[in-house]
């Protein structure tokens, strides 16, 4: 089976690669992406920049180009429930776009005709990493993860998100890839580990925190990983 695991910063995906073997690199629209063979599973490794947009092509090649037939993506977020502390993990259970915002014309933020709201993570993913999370002694929360083209460092930008789509935590790639997983029919899972509170401290803690909450991250795909 192949399986993409998807970060959008090189720091979120160096915890995967650093352990594979006979890492291939294939140079492809504009990025690079890493293959190696893990067990029985083939695995496309990439980080894709930052955004929807570069997250949307990163995660429609890993899927056209090279055949993923699942979608894990492992990286750090901001937290918007108070429940969510720096380090923990969090897994989606569906992703809305907090910035998309065509209200002029009477339609709910978030949502464009012939779109909707939340796309939904995959049942059987969630089971996986819940029943993984048991076995393993590790702390997993489940939530609803906002995603948006800006770093959120304000208290209120990040209470209105959370007020608007009932969302735990927020970054800036997870539902655009969720968004085209969905359309071309592949099962996907998004992985988060806290690196700040979306606040006025925002960018100091995620400065702080961003390679070990990457690591926490990592280092529970690979717990997947191991079950699939
Ligand atoms: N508060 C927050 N708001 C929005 N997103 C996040 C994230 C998740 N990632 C990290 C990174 C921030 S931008 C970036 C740009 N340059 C350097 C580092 N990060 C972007 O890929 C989204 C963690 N905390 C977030």
């Amino acid at each position: 089976m192949v399986v993409g695991v998807m970060g959008a910063m090189p720091e979120e995906i160096d915890p995967i690669l650093k352990r594979l073997e006979n890492v291939k690199k294939h140079e492809v629209a504009d990025n690079v992406y890493y293959t190696a063979f893990y067990g029985s599973l083939d695995l496309v490794v990439a980080y894709s920049k930052i955004g929807k947009v570069f997250s949307a092509l990163t995660a429609a090649t890993m899927i056209e180009k090279f055949g993923v037939q699942k979608m894990l993506f492992s990286g750090v977020a901001g937290a918007i429930s108070p429940a969510l502390h720096i380090g923990d993990l969090v897994a989606a259970t569906k992703l809305c776009q907090h910035d998309l915002d065509i209200t002029a014309f009477g339609h709910p933020y978030g949502y464009v005709p012939e779109g909707k709201v939340y796309v939904e993570a995959d049942p059987r993913l969630l089971e996986i990493a819940a029943s993984v999370a048991y076995k393993q002694g590790v702390k997993l929360k489940r939530g609803i993860i906002a995603t948006g083209d800006q770093f959120v460092a304000d208290a209120e930008r990040k209470a209105w998100i959370g007020q608007t789509f009932n969302a735990d935590a927020l970054e800036m790639e997870g539902a655009s890839v969720a968004v085209v997983c969905d359309a071309l029919g592949v099962p996907f899972f998004v992985l988060r580990a806290i690196s700040d509170a979306a606040d006025m401290d925002a960018g100091f803690d995620f400065d702080a925190f961003l390679q070990s909450s990457a690591v926490k991250s990592a280092d529970f795909i690979f717990m997947i990983l191991d079950e699939l």
